[in-house]
């Protein structure tokens, strides 16, 4: 059956496996913070902003992602940009999430790495308990950035791996393959971090295999340059290593021309475990019940199809199996009790 409401999918109980908090901050949280913290943006008003979001090309945008994290100073700003998403997630019914978070960001302007976790975190444990919310964190090493780089940002997560559940890699793909971060990887892994990495975004295939042979990663995030490798296709669909796929962005960041162009569900059909993604909402557009919506109304996506990239996103999660199994729960309650109904 198609779907065609809005609220059908807002109603509809969502994971999200990729998200970056730094791609949260909504234009109005921005500009309050660049305000409260005396910081000078090039963009006065939310005009401006949204006038500055026109990407070509995945550099574009990281410019002025970077350029925007600089408001966020104090523990609470941490905090409350988290906490921000997990309102979003309220409204939206998203009831698992595995956020990433890029240190670096906020490192190298002199922010404590310990402020930054500790913001994150105690918003992450707020939304379970309030809200019944889980999720898990993931800390992201910038590839633009060395290897060195790399290895003092793990050091300086060691005190906090109680907070961590995985490690992943992101930033500019071209330039900067998977192998460059194998060294920091195993050492993540020694720690007892679970590991993912962006591949195959605006990189090629071959980023993919590295960082499945070179990282040994549990997901993908992006991956969608995998239609280009049948090879490729055949090991993804024979393992179901997941693929955190976020169609608005790679509409934004022109790795697709148009919504009705993305190959998302020509690789579920081929049976590659692919899951719906949001990436940076506040860039692209929208949030996770919005990139559901866009592919409804541009590949007509079913709720079989939905319900499938659902399951597969349960699945890929880092939840433990009760969390899986309650999940699975709730996406079938919820199917059964409106399958017909458009809301
Ligand atoms: O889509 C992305 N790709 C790489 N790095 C990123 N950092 C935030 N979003 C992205
Ligand atoms: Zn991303």
């Amino acid at each position: 059956m198609a779907i065609t409401t809005y609220p059908w999918l807002l109603a509809l109980p969502k994971v999200e496996l990729h998200i970056h908090l730094e791609g949260m901050l909504e234009p109005e949280l921005m500009l309050s913070l660049a305000r409260k913290n005396g910081i000078q943006l090039p963009f006065n008003t939310i005009g401006q902003l949204y006038e500055a979001y026109r990407f070509n090309q995945l550099q574009d945008f990281l410019d002025i992602y970077y350029q925007g994290a600089q408001v966020l100073i104090t523990q609470q700003d941490f905090y409350d940009l988290t906490w921000h998403y997990l309102k979003k997630c309220q409204q939206q019914n998203i009831v698992h999430a595995e956020p990433f978070f890029d240190p670096q960001t906020h490192t190298a302007r002199g922010i404590p790495f310990g402020d930054v976790i500790e913001g994150i975190s105690a918003a992450l444990t707020d939304a379970r308990e309030k809200h019944g919310i889980t999720s898990h964190l993931i800390m992201c090493f910038l590839r633009h950035l060395s290897e060195i780089d790399a290895f003092n940002t793990l050091e300086q997560a060691k005190p906090f791996l109680d907070c961590l559940t995985a490690v992943g890699l992101d930033s500019s793909e071209k330039g900067h393959p998977p192998e460059k971060f194998s060294r920091v990887f195993n050492q993540a892994k020694t720690l007892g971090l679970l590991t993912v990495a962006h591949a195959g975004e605006e990189g090629p295939a071959l980023n993919i295999w590295s960082a499945i042979n070179t990282l040994g990663v549990s997901r993908i995030d992006h991956g969608v340059t995998a239609i280009d490798d049948t090879k490729l296709i055949d090991y993804l669909v024979g393992t179901q290593l997941p693929l955190t796929v976020c169609p608005l962005s790679n509409v934004k960041l022109a790795i697709f021309p148009e919504m009705s162009k993305h190959c998302i569900l020509n690789l579920l059909e081929k049976g590659v475990c692919v899951t719906v993604n949001s990436d940076d909402p506040a860039y692209f557009g929208g949030y996770l019940t919005e990139n559901f919506y866009a592919l409804s109304q541009s590949l007509n996506l079913t709720q079989t199809q939905a319900h499938k990239m659902l399951v597969n996103a349960i699945q890929a999660s880092f939840a433990n199996d009760n969390r899986k199994q309650a999940m699975l729960s709730q996406l079938t309650n919820f199917l059964n009790s409106n399958k017909h109904s458009m809301i």
